[in-house]
């Protein structure tokens, strides 16, 4: 075996020293998600032949129609996460206010919160194109063994203890940080583990990929109008090839490896973008950070926007650093 095939497990107890907080409740969380992870991997590999694709007949609280796997994956997270003794909350894009974790028992020490996009890509589930998962993880504010509040989930991104996606592509992978560089496990799923496939992830300087659903582009703000202008001139390393798979995780990834900008910018459609802050962005942001690259609204740094709803949406610039630098010069420009 080399030092690249470690598993997951084995990862983490080597690792341990780098997380703040005892090691103990790291491993405790991440194995939550790896369950959550492999069960939902599962549903997502056979959905042409079971009855998971479409519509649950519901809509969630972005008055978005919620797909059965939405709500699928949202039950087995959160049930995951509930089980560790460990969660003392968690807030979800399938759930219009939080969960509140063992609230009543005032001997739990459950320190941390969890956020999730429990499946991001909705819209490719019944195409089959790769879709994720996202989380974000911090430490509560408010004191232990007290009822978890908003308090707890409205911090910036900076505070974040972990975050990370899976991916359900060719293969699945888990990819997470917990502010010592970001590492990817791809899933054996002969045998259920994950395996240590991509150390020290690091999104190139630059690149030459541009994501954006440009069927909005007459709704862009100027500034984004000429960065795809740029994009597309002939000129220097330019035209970039523009690639949007419509899962921010998917694009993500494949940004990240290769070199590329994802935008979803703010327009006279959605007049602070569609993104949500908390279990898009920051978690995001975070691994965009960790990995060498940089994520902004367009202007400033997600991770130090202070959040005040738990659905907020942010206008995301994300990528390599030097493709996202751009971008804001232009909309600076304009500002
Ligand atoms: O179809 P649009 O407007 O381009 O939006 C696509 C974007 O919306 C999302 O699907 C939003 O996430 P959800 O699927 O979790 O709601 C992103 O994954 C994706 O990048
Ligand atoms: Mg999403
Ligand atoms: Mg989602």
């Amino acid at each position: 075996m080399t030092k690249k095939n470690k598993t997951l497990g084995e990862f983490i107890i080597e690792n341990q020293a780098e997380f703040q907080y005892s090691s103990g409740e790291l491993s405790k969380l991440i194995n939550a998600i790896r369950l959550a992870a492999k069960v939902v991997n599962h549903e997502v590999n056979k959905a042409g032949l079971i009855d998971i694709l479409g519509a649950a007949g519901d809509t969630n609280v972005q008055g978005e129609s919620q797909q059965k796997l939405d709500v699928l994956a949202n039950e087995k997270f959160i049930q995951a996460l509930k089980n560790r003794e460990i969660v003392c909350g968690i807030a979800s894009e399938e759930e219009e206010d939080f969960i509140s974790i063992n609230s009543q028992d005032h001997r739990h020490q459950n320190k941390y919160v969890v956020l999730i996009d429990p499946l991001d890509g909705s819209s490719n589930i019944d195409v089959n194109v790769s879709v994720g998962t996202i989380f974000s993880i911090y430490r509560r504010v408010t004191p232990i063994g007290t009822p978890v509040t908003l308090e707890d989930f409205l911090q910036p991104g900076v505070n974040q203890v972990a975050a990370g996606y899976i991916i359900y592509g060719t293969s699945t992978m888990l990819v997470y940080t917990t502010g010592h560089g970001v590492n990817g496990f791809t899933l054996n799923p002969a045998i259920g583990t994950f395996y240590l496939s991509h150390p020290n992830m690091t999104f190139p300087q630059t690149g030459k990929i541009y994501s954006i659903n440009e069927g909005n582009y007459i709704h862009f703000p100027q500034g984004v109008k000429d960065y795809i202008k740029y994009c597309q001139m002939e000129e220097g390393d330019r035209p970039y090839t523009s690639r949007y798979i419509g899962s921010l995780v998917s694009d993500f990834h494949r940004n990240m490896i290769k070199g590329g900008i994802y935008i979803y910018p703010k327009s006279s459609l959605n007049s602070d973008g569609k993104l949500r802050l908390l279990y898009e962005c920051n978690p995001m942001a975070l691994l965009a950070e960790q990995a060498g690259g940089k994520a902004s609204d367009g202007y400033g740094r997600i991770l130090e926007i202070e959040p005040t709803e738990l659905h907020q949406r942010v206008p995301f610039f994300c990528g390599s650093l030097k493709m996202v630098e751009k971008a804001e010069e232009f909309m600076a420009r304009y500002a």
